[in-house]
């Protein structure tokens, strides 16, 4: 019932920042809007994946500048939608993700990606490393089609993404964003809202794996802890292994994180890399603590891989990687 579920976030939402009166019209507006588009999955993911965005309009509570952020992030979202009237779902995923000469700039002027082109078989690990602003983010966001490339093409599968439909297309990705969103309500429900299907034992598995279950045993109602505004505070770190959580649980072919280890201590980062080693999931990790396990390592210099290989290969080589790699070991030493 994906349906159900846009409707009460965008309730909830908007009853945050506009009160409770404010909060159920324009939710429900908003809703039936995107009834009305086809597009259920803009309110879920304007939340999931632009938390930063709607919790500043909550902090701005009721400021007309939080709404024009929500109108523009709607403009976005409405350009992605103009996809192939022809798309059809995308069946038995197997994740297997190619880039054919993808080139995007934000703004038709300046190339954030360029001429871009790698093949990742299905349950590989691809680590997407560089200095910050290098655009590997934005390659993320390319593969979730939350932009579309300026020109090249995406594949999963063989299949060209823009003609795969948008819900099913996110169906089979999953994503750690930098900022976990987290919603007032219960543990279980901020981790099963992922996958409505899933089960509660499977929701406790997954947080196993991402070494947070012990953190929520502690409180007297365990998973029926209520986070958020109305309930306990989550430290970074806990939100971070939440969302870890969600996207296992999730159960997608495709995994995307986007810096999932930088709140972590290294004994819960150890936890999560041996669960990503046994998940026969394709995985995209955008972070250099993790490179090392990759199946091969991309670096990003300028929107262009200036560099690809295994860890082993790239720390021989002496060049960008290894200062990378140097610097951060360098760091983790000093602290
Ligand atoms: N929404 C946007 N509109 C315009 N420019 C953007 C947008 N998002 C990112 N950029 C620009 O694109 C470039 C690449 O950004 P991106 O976030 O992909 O880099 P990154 O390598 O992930 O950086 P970091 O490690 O700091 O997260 C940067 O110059 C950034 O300023």
């Amino acid at each position: 019932m994906p349906a159900v579920t846009d409707l009460a976030l965008a309730v909830d939402y908007f009853s945050t920042a506009f009160g409770p009166y404010m909060g159920v019209m324009i939710g429900y507006t908003a809703f039936i809007y995107c009834y009305i588009r086809k597009s259920f999955p803009l309110i879920a993911l304007t939340i999931s994946e632009n938390h930063a965005a709607i919790n500043a309009i909550v902090r701005q509570r009721n400021t007309i500048h939080g709404w024009a952020d929500v109108l523009q992030y709607g403009q976005v979202k409405r350009e992605i939608e103009q996809y192939d009237p022809m798309a059809k779902p995308l069946s038995d995923c197997k994740g297997k993700v190619e880039f054919r000469s993808v080139r995007f700039s934000y703004d038709k002027k300046t190339n954030t990606l360029e001429d871009l082109n790698f093949d990742v078989e299905p349950g590989a690990t691809i680590a997407v490393v560089g200095l910050s602003g290098q655009g590997k983010s934005s390659l993320l966001k390319l593969l979730t089609r939350i932009y579309n490339p300026s020109s090249g093409n995406i594949y999963i599968d063989d299949i060209e993404i823009q003609s795969i439909t948008l819900e099913s297309l996110r169906q089979n990705i999953c994503i750690v964003p930098q900022t976990v969103n987290m919603f007032d309500g219960s543990i279980m429900s901020n981790i099963k809202y992922a996958r409505e299907s899933g089960s509660d034992e499977e929701a406790m598995d997954a947080c196993k794996a991402a070494g947070i279950h012990d953190d929520i045993m502690k409180n007297s109602k365990g998973y029926g802890t209520i986070v958020g505004k109305k309930g306990i505070k989550l430290s970074g770190g806990q939100e971070q292994r939440i969302g870890i959580a969600r996207a296992f649980f999730k159960n997608a072919k495709i995994l995307l994180m986007d810096e999932p280890t930088s709140a972590l201590d290294l004994v819960t980062e150890n936890i999560i890399r041996d669960s990503l080693k046994t998940a026969k999931v394709t995985k995209f990790i955008v972070t250099l603590t993790m490179a090392r396990d990759a199946t091969r390592i991309l670096v990003l210099q300028d929107g262009k891989f200036v560099e690809s290989g295994t860890h082993d290969e790239l720390v021989k080589k002496q060049g960008m990687y290894n200062s990378l790699w140097s610097a951060h070991t360098a760091s983790q030493s000093s602290t």
